[in-house]
């Protein structure tokens, strides 16, 4: 961790100012930008191991494997992190796949997520030997049924229960309520284990639900928790035994004036309620995103004009809604502070603007109403940058998708390089 003289980041303990200088643990940001350019992001590998940690002490005593949810940030150096760390790992698609594999991940690490898996997908993933393929629908057991019995093997297979739990969470990333696509009903869950059970080419592994994201506060976990164990009693009573409990992922981190809960003290109350309920011996698992990576990354950005309008000031930076899509999509609030702290007469003088890309579209915008004290020239932090901007970045207006970097403590390494123009048109055919 940086000294703590040093004021850090909020939330962001490993990202903090040395004499007026934003620093990546011992590692200048200014630096790495103006080595690598920007649009540029910054991860932090100690954070990301803090964060680990944070689950390994509230899992101490129990049986819990951690799969890391690719989706969050899929960047091959950051999944062979996890996977050295002993991590498993949540997969959506075949591309998933393929980059875990590439990682380093053992395929019996994997587990299979997701609504619409197509045969291919599963008829891929059964030759590969994953671990569990977490079932959302009746439909998607038999289609597996099918394509395992093609194969002459049993597939592992889990039930993705909706509990019907509110997560208070934007509605775009709630997916535990009877309305959301996800799982299948907790009413209709019995019987659904009945028939998975009756299937010869399957194989009853598990329960799971993924009850949404960026959740900032315990209840929903422990609700949800209630009613798998409900179900669980139930399925057991039927005679199909569940090997393991699969929690998903869903743990908030700090954006702004959130306070999720910490993880390890969650952790403690989940396995409270597991101990009271008996279950306290059983296999669990965990899918989380967010909460190993989301902290542990900043995007810097260069600002480019400041430019005053009538009712806004606009401060137009180098990274977009391309780079960092969360508050064109859902209005997502991400901290914007400065590589190099304004003096105090400065920050006394700061404009009120809001910051926006170079894309065309007026909903590229990063920040509104955001004091600052800037000029062109200058580089800005987005704060909360490590899960869900990259992995969702696009090249939209046809720009680069940004360059990529992994702090561990005085090295920075370069993880992915900034697309070069003819990554920009591969794979489109001139007629
Ligand atoms: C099935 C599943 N597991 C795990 C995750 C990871 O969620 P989070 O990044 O909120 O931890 C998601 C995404 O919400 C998901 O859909
Ligand atoms: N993309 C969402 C999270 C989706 C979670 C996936 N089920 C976000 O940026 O907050």
């Amino acid at each position: 961790m940086t000294s703590s003289a040093a004021p850090a980041i909020p939330g962001h303990p490993f990202f903090a100012y040395r004499d007026g200088q934003l620093f990546a643990g011992d590692v200048s940001v200014a630096q790495l930008a103006a080595q690598y350019g920007t649009p540029l992001f910054v991860y932090s590998q100690a954070a990301m191991r803090h964060a680990l940690d944070g689950y390994r002490r509230g899992f101490a005593g129990h049986q819990v494997k951690i799969h890391y949810a690719v989706k969050a940030n899929s960047n091959l150096a950051i999944l062979q992190f996890f996977a050295r760390e002993g991590c498993g790992f949540d997969i959506v698609s075949l591309g998933e796949l393929q980059r875990v594999l590439a990682a380093g991940a053992r395929p019996e690490d994997v587990v299979f997520s997701g609504v619409g898996k197509t045969r291919h997908e599963m008829r891929v993933a059964l030759t590969h030997g994953i671990g569990c393929f977490n079932v959302e629908s009746v439909p998607e057991l038999h289609v597996l049924n099918q394509v395992a019995g093609e194969l002459g093997v049993q597939a592992p297979i889990s039930l993705r229960v909706n509990p019907d739990v509110d997560p208070q969470t934007h509605p775009y990333i709630s997916t535990g309520l009877k309305g959301n696509k996800f799982g299948i009903s907790h009413q209709d869950a019995v019987a659904t284990f009945a028939l998975a059970a009756s299937l010869p080419h399957l194989r009853v592994r598990g329960i799971d639900s993924h009850i949404g994201s960026q959740i900032t506060t315990e209840a929903p976990f422990l609700d949800a928790l209630d009613r798998l164990l409900d179900i669980v009693e139930q399925v057991e009573a039927a005679g199909i035994p569940i090997h393991h409990i699969d929690c998903g992922g869903g743990l908030g981190i700090h954006y702004s004036d959130q306070l999720p809960p910490a993880t390890e003290t969650l952790w403690q109350k989940m396995f409270a309620k597991a101990q009271a309920r008996g279950f306290a011996d059983r296999a669990f698992m965990v899918e989380p995103g967010r909460s190993l990576v989301g902290n542990a990354g900043i995007c810097l950005t260069e600002v480019l004009y400041l430019k005053p309008g009538e009712e806004k000031n606009f401060c137009i930076v180098d990274a977009a809604m391309n780079d960092l899509p969360r508050p064109a999509m859902y209005e997502a609030f991400h901290a914007i502070v400065p590589v190099q702290q304004a003096s105090e007469a400065d920050a006394t003088a700061a404009v009120v603007y809001d910051v926006v890309g170079p894309v065309c579209e007026s909903g590229d915008w990063l920040g509104r109403d955001r004091a600052l004290h800037v000029a062109p020239g200058d580089w800005l932090a987005v704060c909360s940058a490590g899960a869900y901007c990259m992995s969702m970045a696009s090249q939209y207006n046809t720009r680069p998708k940004a360059t990529e970097i992994l702090v561990d403590g005085s090295t920075a390494h370069c993880i992915r390089q900034r697309d070069d123009f003819a990554a920009l048109v591969a794979g489109e055919i001139l007629l």
